[in-house]
């Protein structure tokens, strides 16, 4: 079995597509419409299924706001540099709700995002073909 997607509701189409390509460096792999039951879907990501995990952002046609409630966490993406990446984010109008750094305990580094519906997103430093070795290792 292997993870497929993770899917978000967003408030505003576009608005998402350009934070997760232009500010996170995302492709725009596929969208969809479904015209009966009235939304729109758009999967982004570093790139297709199965070899990687994709985004699908789902827009219900003119619902622009969701209780975001308390249970959603966050989703996780490395980042080579992250001091490098949170500046590229801060500089395309990205939120960072939490600095690059140490983690609690640990020596992982991580910083902290939003996207624009106030999804969080957590970067982790470290090489892309990195693999074990989790949170405070
Ligand atoms: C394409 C596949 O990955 C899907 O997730 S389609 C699942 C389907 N999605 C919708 O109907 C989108 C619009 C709907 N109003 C919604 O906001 O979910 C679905 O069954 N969604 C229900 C769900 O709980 O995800
Ligand atoms: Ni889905």
């Amino acid at each position: 079995m292997r993870l497929l997607h993770t899917m978000l509701r967003v408030g505003d189409l576009q608005r998402s597509i350009d934070f997760y390509t232009k500010v996170l460096g995302m492709k725009l792999l596929r969208t969809s419409e479904n015209p009966e039951y009235k939304y729109t879907l758009a999967f982004v990501g570093y790139g297709n299924n199965p070899d990687h995990a994709e985004l699908e952002l789902t827009y219900n046609w003119g619902v622009d706001k969701y209780d975001m409630g308390s249970a959603y966490g966050h989703i996780a993406i490395s980042a080579d540099d992250i001091y490098q990446t949170c500046d590229q984010v801060r500089a395309a109008g990205g939120n960072i709700t939490r600095e690059p750094g140490p983690v609690k305990g640990g020596t992982t580094v991580i910083a902290f995002i939003t996207d624009p519906d106030g999804y969080k997103v957590e970067l982790i430093e470290r090489a892309d073909n990195a693999g074990g070795g989790g949170l405070g290792s």
